[in-house]
This record gives structure tokens, C-alpha cells and sequence, in this order.
């Protein structure tokens, strides 16, 4: 355990160590243990620790200024957002209003003791006056709700599109980082039907107008109760009791900083695992198919039995531990310090009768202040210390937009000329190391090689050899921990990422498809000609894509999967259709004008059509401009070596033949249009592909065990050669 200054924090920057008895506090809450960050030094002074939040706000002032800023550049935001802010300060200043009608009516029952005579007039003015402030009350609060709805809306849309940019332009290791993926979160943390941005303009309001109505209020009790007697020592009373309530409570609200919870709780553990595979639709054929529902059930039964009353999610059981009843001294003095005042008003009544309905107006209207004193001091300093949170929401809202990529960008235009991007690209690796984040092995140990301008190179090896990650490390995906990538002789680094990127194409393994048309999947490729139709059906054709997209029913607007879904409820039984359309439970086709179809309905060779027409998109069907010099292919084929498979089952190696067999024709046709482009294939294919390779990288645990061409790797008799001899030839 790292020994820490006495009396300090825990928290060493990037580190917070539960097993820390002296600075952590741990709690049982159901089957999670949490453990807290003590504020040993701090404690002392009440209420400090909530002074340090508010003064940690002082931070994120500048974030909510330029957030003001941003809002009120919004069209006609600045408009609903002053007529809101106007309707808040009125709204405030009615219950100070209504106390003063109040203090009136006080003075009317002074002068009736007094004269025995009421002003007929001046009670029908509170009375009328008292009314106005009900109705104007509602009448502020419909006009907030209805200026709230077009603010919230505005801000929402607005800062959805800065998120979007934000995200949109981090690269993959930065993307990939938990800590960046947290702040992406808190960024997107946001409740239903608002945003971060509208909550905090609320909650400012909120604590100003608070304060306001604090102030007002106090402003004329003080005015109306001056001249009573009793008055102040009644209002000292009542007031203080809210005080106390309020001090007495705050202690209770869990507001330590630092802090984590975990469970040991196995069969808690386990009972997530049984939801999970029961909730998600993946595992539901296996389920089935395994006749394992039963067993699933009793092991279910069995795991909540034993877990008894502890399972409960961890933010369930927080709130229900913290919600519980404490008895604590303050708690117990809170109620006699309620009946005070009417003690007080008792012993004085007792001493001066003639007093009586006086005082007990002025208690009647002390009581009236105090309750929603204290109800209003509650609300101020809970928003006030939730407003410092909310700051900091804003401060991370806005830091997204500066979150450093870690691929940093080059200065350099590339290529000079982009009609030598015609011949291709020249690629040398010189002693490339790399790993990957957290991995402790690298992914590529001391990797050199050269390729010349329109040179195929085509990389095999085992499974996890490094193969993609020389790809990846081309596109710049990531960069090398040590040695240098040159491009045409030049360091990849200093390039301009933006020229790097247009002047290769890349197929990934792992290739996605977006939840967008037929026609922007393959359209992607080239997002300069995204839109272009006449190109995308090219890239399609040459994808081999055309043919099967145009016999779907919405040919290329076909959405692969509708990104939104329509929702009902409780439709009658056998309900096959709905606004004239089949209604299919799962995913609504057709409900909307948005066409879809899963993509379970396509093969898996369909969907690599697809992917392989998005390459097309970019690397073949350029204008007159070449704007592609280099094609990188990382094999899409099943994640098996054809060493593995061969070795273990006959039955794997007819599917895995099958299926090169079936992509076959697209990779070969690949080769054939590459003209003289340079091309890099990582692949598990020992066939044609190798045969006519310039360069044949055998890569095996990180490293190039074996480079050469065909030929020359035949004539070696090494592992390319014993895999050739093994495999290969069947497929020739
Ligand atoms: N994103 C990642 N994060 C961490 N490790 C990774 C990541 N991608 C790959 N690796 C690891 O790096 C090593 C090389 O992976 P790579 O994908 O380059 O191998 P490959 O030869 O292309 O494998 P395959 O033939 O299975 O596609 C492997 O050990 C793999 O587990």
C-alpha cells in the first residue's frame, strides 16, 4: 500500500486504493460494497465540504459563459429566453407580494381591536389583491411551460450537433480510451426530454429566483412585523426551526466525492449473467436450440434465493439506504422547537389578554412565511450544490470539443503531385514496433520491408500474427511505439492526415455497415461523391452488389436496418396490419416512408459485396482526377488459419473452402482492376493471390519470418511452402 501524507487526501491523480483504511470509509449496502473518500481535514469545519464544491464552480464559470453565449446566438433564443426570465422574476416576487396583502390584512384586524371599526374598502382591496396573485401565479407558470418547450427544443438541437462534432472527430485510439469514452458520456447525460445545457439554465433560474423570493419575503415580514409586539421574537422562533431543520438534514445527504462500490456476491454475479442471456435476442437460438430454459430457470431461482433481499441494483440500494429513517439527536429536538412559537404566543396571551387576535395574526402570518421559507431554503441550497455539478456538466460539455486527438495531424500536403498517385504508392516499414494499449505483447515486433509503386503485396500468417495491424498502422489508424513509415520516401507523420486518408482505400476485416441506405453504405466510400447515384450503382456493379440490391423491394433506398422504430401498444391480438401496412413486430417495414429490411435477410456474402462496392467507391471509380494510389484489403474471411483448420476438423475445412471459393471470384476481380495502383492484402488465402504477389510477407508472432515472392518462398521450403503444399493446390 503506497504510504500517504497524514491527514491527506487518497486520491493520487489516476489512482484511488479501496484497501486504504485511514483515508477510505467502507459500507455493506445489500450485496455492494462502497467505499468513500474521508475528507479528514476538511470535516472539521462544518459545512466546508460543501463551501469546497461551490468554490469549484468558480472553474466552470467561463464554460457556462461561452455556453450564455452560444444559447442566445441560437435564432430567436435570446427572445424566449428573455420573456422565460422575466416570467421567473415575477413569478418570484408574487409570495412576497402576497405576504405584504397578508401584513395588510394584519393591520386591518389591529384597527378593528383598536376601534372597533373595519375599512370596508381596504378588505376588499387585499382581498381583490390576494386573488389577482392566485391567478397571476397560474397564469406565469403556463407562460414558462410554454416558452420552455420551444427553448428546450432550440438548445437541444444545437448542442446535439456540437456532440456530434465532437464525437465525430476523435480518432480510434483517443475513442477507444475509457477516460475519453467517460467524458463522452457525461457530455451525452442528459434526462429524457432535455439536454445539459437547458437543465443548467434552469437550475441557475431556479436558485436566483430562489433567492429572490428568500429575499422579498424576509424584506416584508421584516416591514410588516416591526411594529408588533412579539413579532420578531415569534418570526426569530419559527425561523430558526427552519434552520435547524435544515442543518439537521444536510447532514444526512451523501456528498463525498470520491467514491466506488463492487460486489463479491457470486450468485449476484451470476443472476446478471442468467438475465443477460434470457433479455438479449443473441443468445435466444442457443437457448432454444440447447433446450436450456429450464436449466436456466432453477439456476435463476436458485442464485435470487440464496441472494435473498440484498439484490438490488447498486444505485436502488444507495437510494434506499440513503432515504432511510435516522434517529439522531437532531431529529429528536426538531419537533418540540416546532411547537415554540405557540408556547410563546401562549405565555404572552396569557399576560396580555387584550392582545390575543392580534398576535394570533401575526402568528397565522409567521407560520404562512416560515413554512415557505423553509420550504424554499431547502430547495436553495440543494440547487445551489446541485448547480455546482451542473457547472461542471457544462465545463465537460464544452472540453469534448478540444479533446486531443492522439494521431496527431501532419503540416505536409501529400502527394505532391496527385497524377503520380496513378503508379501508385511506394511503402517502406523501417524496424516498426508496435502494441497495443494495455496489451503487455506486441502486436508487431521490429517489422521492416519495402513495396514499390504498384507493387501487391499480400501478408499471411497464423491468427493474430500482426497481419491487420500493419494495415492499420498504414492508414495511420494508430501509429508505431518505435521506428518510421514512409510513404514515397516521406515519414508518414508529417503528412496531412486529410491527403493520406483520400489517397488510399481501405477494407477492413471487421467491416461494418452503417444503419443508413443501400445507397450511403456504398456512397461513404467516396464522401465527396456520396450523392453521385451514377457512381455508387458503378461501385456496386464492380462489387458485384448490383444485382441483388435492385430485385429488393426499395432497391438501393433499402435501409438495412431502420434506425428508428415505431412504437404501439396492446394492438389487438392478431393485428396484422396498421395504418395499411403489415405490422411486423420486430422491425416495422414500411411504417413511415422509410423502407427497411434486416440485414439477417441478406447473406453474410451480400453484406461483403456491400463493403467491397464502398472500397470500389473510393479507389475505382474516380473522375478524371486519380485521387487513389493505394488499395489495402484486410481479407474479410473467416477468423481460422488454414493451418488450424486443417489440422483440427475436415468439416471446417469444406466450410472455410466453400467460402473462399465464394469470395474468390471478388478478390481476383479486385487484383484485376487495380491497375497500377499499389496494393497491400492481409490474407489467409495461399492461391492465385500469392502466386502473382510481388511480395509475400509470412508474418508469425509478431514478427516477418519469411519474405519473398512465390517462387522464391517455395524454393526456401519454409512455413509458407509446407501451408502451400498442405492447402493451397486444392483451390487452384
Ligand atoms: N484493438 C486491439 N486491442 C488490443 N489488442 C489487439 C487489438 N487488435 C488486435 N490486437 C492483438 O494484436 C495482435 C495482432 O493482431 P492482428 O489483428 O494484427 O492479427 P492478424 O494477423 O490480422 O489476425 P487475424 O488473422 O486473426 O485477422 C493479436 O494478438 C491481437 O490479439
Amino acid at each position: 500500500m503506497a504510504k500517504r501524507k497524514r491527514g491527506g487526501r487518497s486520491t493520487a491523480p489516476g489512482r484511488f486504493d479501496p484497501e486504504d483504511v485511514r483515508n477510505v470509509k467502507h459500507t455493506r449496502i445489500g450485496v455492494w460494497d462502497l467505499y468513500e473518500e474521508k475528507h479528514p481535514e476538511l470535516a472539521r469545519i462544518p459545512g466546508s465540504s460543501r463551501l469546497e464544491t461551490v468554490l469549484q464552480m468558480s472553474h466552470s464559470i467561463p464554460y457556462v459563459w461561452q455556453m450564455i453565449k452560444d444559447i442566445t446566438s441560437i435564432p430567436r433564443c435570446w427572445i424566449f429566453l428573455s420573456f422565460y426570465m422575466i416570467a421567473e422574476i415575477v413569478a418570484a416576487l408574487i409570495p412576497a407580494i402576497s405576504l405584504w396583502y397578508s401584513g395588510q390584512l394584519l393591520q386591518l384586524v389591529e384597527i378593528a381591536v383598536e376601534k372597533r371599526d373595519v375599512d370596508k374598502q381596504l378588505l376588499l382591496h387585499v382581498a381583490a389583491g390576494r386573488i389577482a396573485c392566485t391567478i397571476a401565479s397560474r397564469l406565469l407558470q403556463y407562460a414558462r411551460g410554454r416558452l420552455a418547450l420551444p427553448l428546450n427544443m432550440r438548445i437541444k438541437q444545437y448542442y446535439s450537433t456540437h456532440i456530434y462534432h465532437s464525437m465525430a472527430r476523435l480518432d480510434v485510439p483517443t475513442y477507444e480510451d475509457p477516460a475519453v469514452q467517460r467524458q463522452l458520456e457525461a457530455a451525452w447525460s442528459t434526462s429524457w426530454n432535455s439536454s445539459v445545457a437547458w437543465e443548467t439554465i434552469q437550475m441557475t433560474s431556479t436558485v436566483f429566483t430562489i433567492a429572490l423570493r428568500l429575499i422579498s419575503q424576509l424584506s416584508v415580514l421584516f416591514a410588516v412585523l416591526r411594529d408588533q409586539r412579539d413579532g420578531p421574537l415569534l418570526a426569530v422562533l419559527s425561523f430558526s426551526q427552519s434552520v435547524f431543520q435544515w442543518y439537521s438534514m444536510k447532514r444526512s445527504v451523501f456528498n463525498t466525492s470520491v467514491w466506488a462500490a463492487t460486489t463479491k456476491n457470486t450468485d449476484y454475479v451470476r443472476m446478471q449473467g442468467l438475465k443477460q442471456v434470457i433479455n438479449d435476442a443473441s443468445h435466444r437460438k442457443e437457448v432454444v436450440a440447447g433446450n436450456m430454459s429450464e436449466y436456466m430457470t432453477s439456476q435463476f431461482r436458485d442464485s435470487t434465493s440464496r441472494v435473498g433481499d440484498d439484490a438490488g441494483d447498486f444505485h436502488e440500494m444507495r437510494r434506499l439506504y440513503a432515504v432511510r429513517d435516522r434517529l439522531t439527536f437532531a431529529s429528536i429536538l426538531k419537533e418540540p422547537l416546532r411547537e415554540l412559537p405557540q408556547i410563546v404566543f401562549t405565555l404572552r396571551a396569557v399576560q396580555y389578554p387584550a392582545s390575543i387576535p392580534l398576535s394570533l395574526a401575526s402568528l397565522t402570518l409567521i407560520n404562512q412565511a416560515s413554512s415557505s421559507f423553509s420550504s424554499s431554503l431547502f430547495q436553495f441550497f440543494g440547487e445551489s450544490f446541485s448547480l455546482a455539478e451542473q457547472y461542471s456538466s457544462v465545463r465537460k460539455l464544452y472540453e469534448i470539443a478540444h479533446i486531443p486527438n492522439r494521431i496527431l495531424d501532419g503540416k505536409e500536403p501529400f502527394p505532391e503531385n496527385s497524377r503520380t498517385l496513378d503508379s501508385g504508392i511506394l511503402i517502406e516499414f523501417r524496424n516498426v514496433s508496435f502494441k497495443y494499449t494495455d496489451a503487455e505483447k506486441y502486436a508487431l515486433h521490429n517489422v521492416s520491408f519495402k513495396l514499390n509503386p504498384g507493387q501487391l503485396c499480400v501478408i499471411v500468417g497464423v491468427n493474430g500474427s500482426g497481419k491487420s495491424t500493419i494495415l492499420k498502422l498504414i492508414a495511420r489508424i494508430y501509429d508505431p511505439l518505435e521506428g518510421e513509415i514512409l510513404l514515397d520516401g516521406r515519414d508518414i507523420r508529417t503528412l496531412k492526415l486529410v491527403d493520406l486518408r483520400r489517397a488510399m482505400s481501405m477494407l477492413f476485416q471487421d467491416y461494418t455497415h452503417f444503419p443508413l441506405s443501400i445507397k450511403e453504405n456504398i456512397g461513404l466510400g467516396d464522401p465527396t461523391h456520396a450523392l453521385d447515384d451514377d457512381k455508387i450503382r458503378e461501385a456496386a456493379r464492380l462489387g458485384g452488389a448490383e444485382e441483388f440490391v435492385n430485385r429488393l423491394p426499395d432497391g438501393f433506398d433499402t435501409y438495412l436496418d431502420r434506425p428508428v422504430h415505431d412504437y404501439y401498444s396492446s394492438l389487438p391480438e392478431g393485428t396484422t396490419s396498421l395504418f395499411g401496412r403489415p405490422v411486423d413486430y420486430s422491425h416495422v417495414r414500411g411504417a413511415g416512408r422509410m423502407q427497411s429490411t434486416s440485414s439477417a435477410t441478406l447473406s453474410g456474402g451480400q453484406m461483403q459485396r456491400l463493403a467491397v462496392s464502398r472500397t470500389f467507391m473510393r479507389s475505382l471509380i474516380s473522375g478524371s482526377e486519380p485521387s487513389v494510389g493505394l488499395l489495402l484489403f484486410d481479407e474479410p474471411s473467416a477468423s481460422l488459419d488454414p493451418t488450424a483448420e486443417h489440422g483440427e476438423s475436415v468439416c471446417i475445412a469444406f466450410v472455410y473452402m466453400l467460402f473462399l471459393i465464394h469470395i474468390q471470384d471478388l478478390f481476383e476481380r479486385l487484383r484485376a482492376l487495380r491497375g497500377n495502383k499499389t496494393m497491400v492484402f492481409s490474407s489467409h488465402r495461399f492461391g492465385n493471390l500469392t502466386r502473382h504477389a510481388d511480395l509475400i510477407l509470412y508474418m508469425n508472432d509478431s514478427v516477418i519470418e519469411e519474405e519473398g515472392t512465390h517462387d522464391e518462398l517455395l524454393k526456401k521450403g519454409g512455413h509458407y511452402a509446407k501451408i502451400w503444399n498442405l492447402q493451397a493446390k486444392a483451390f487452384l
